[in-house]
């Protein structure tokens, strides 16, 4: 069995793989604090209610939160008697290349993104990750990242208005029928809604434009779907994409020796 681990800024999802096949997925939020015992304690109790008995030959670990990857290390060698492989560290080998400015740190969550784009779709892609931050991620011909877009994530942009304003309340993101929004809470999510939908279309097209050619666009995260349901904005959506990802990355490193 493979563990995979994506950590975003917002939550902790463990995936558990035998083969290509997910045996199930777990979530929590993400905490540095949280120690190896106890990851320990919430994987163990949740894998017995799926009627799993653990067998974990590797580990691979995305974080975009350098602090939680500490203890993590310590669960995966203490439980499993084993080294995770942590994307973005010099001795976990990506099978693409990353053309980014020299000392750029890139996101590894967006590089394990351009990987199962590539590995799903073949070249010329812009993935868009829904995420505390929502992404853009460009894949070349060659399945290469050259880099992308950060914009705020769709529930940051409605925490940020609710914050700064006295007035507005705390919503939650849905699709308003109309754009017109008649009471304070419609005409927030139609901001949220019919903004990111121009953002997501906006941004993709200039991408395109500035590439000079057509390319897909792929969604994922978790608010993908909504987007996607009622303004297709996306050539498809993508479940489990970082996850896929991950699994794509751990085999490269096992079938170039590197495990
Ligand atoms: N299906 C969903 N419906 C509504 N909100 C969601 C859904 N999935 C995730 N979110 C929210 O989107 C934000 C980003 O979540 P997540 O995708 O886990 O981000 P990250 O990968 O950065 O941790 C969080 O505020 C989360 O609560
Ligand atoms: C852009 C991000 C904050 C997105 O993180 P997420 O929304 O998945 O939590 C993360 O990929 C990150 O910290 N990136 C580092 C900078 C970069 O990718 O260029
Ligand atoms: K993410």
């Amino acid at each position: 069995m493979l563990l995979t681990i994506d950590c975003g800024n917002t939550n902790t999802v463990f995936t558990l793989w035998n083969g290509d096949t997910v045996l199930c997925t777990l979530r929590t939020s993400t905490a540095h604090q949280r120690t190896a015992d106890a990851y320990w304690v919430w994987f163990s109790t949740l894998i017995r209610h799926h009627g799993i008995e653990p067998d974990v030959e590797g580990v691979i670990i995305s974080s975009t939160v350098p602090r939680v990857v500490f203890n993590l290390r310590v669960f995966t060698d203490r439980y499993f008697n084993l080294r995770p492989l942590v994307v973005g560290r010099p001795d976990c080998l990506l099978p693409i290349d990353v053309r980014v400015d020299a000392g750029t740190q890139v996101g590894p969550d967006r590089l394990v993104n351009t990987v199962a784009g590539y590995s799903q779709y073949g070249g010329d892609l812009i993935i868009v990750d829904f995420g505390t931050a929502t992404t853009f991620d460009v894949a070349d011909s060659d399945g290469a990242y050259i880099g992308g877009v950060i914009a705020p994530g769709v529930n940051l942009s409605l925490e940020a208005l609710h914050m700064a304003a006295a007035a507005l309340p705390h919503v939650d993101i849905t699709h308003p029928d109309k754009v017109i929004g008649t009471n304070t809470v419609a005409c927030m999510q139609s901001g949220i809604f019919w903004g990111y939908v121009g953002l997501i279309k906006e941004i993709s097209g200039r991408i395109m434009d500035e590439r000079a050619r057509d390319m897909k666009v792929i969604g994922t995260g978790g608010l993908a779907p909504l987007f996607q349901s009622h303004a297709p904005v996306f050539d498809r959506f993508e479940d489990n994409l970082t996850m896929h990802g991950l699994r794509v990355i751990y085999e490269h490193n096992k079938e170039q020796g590197n495990l």
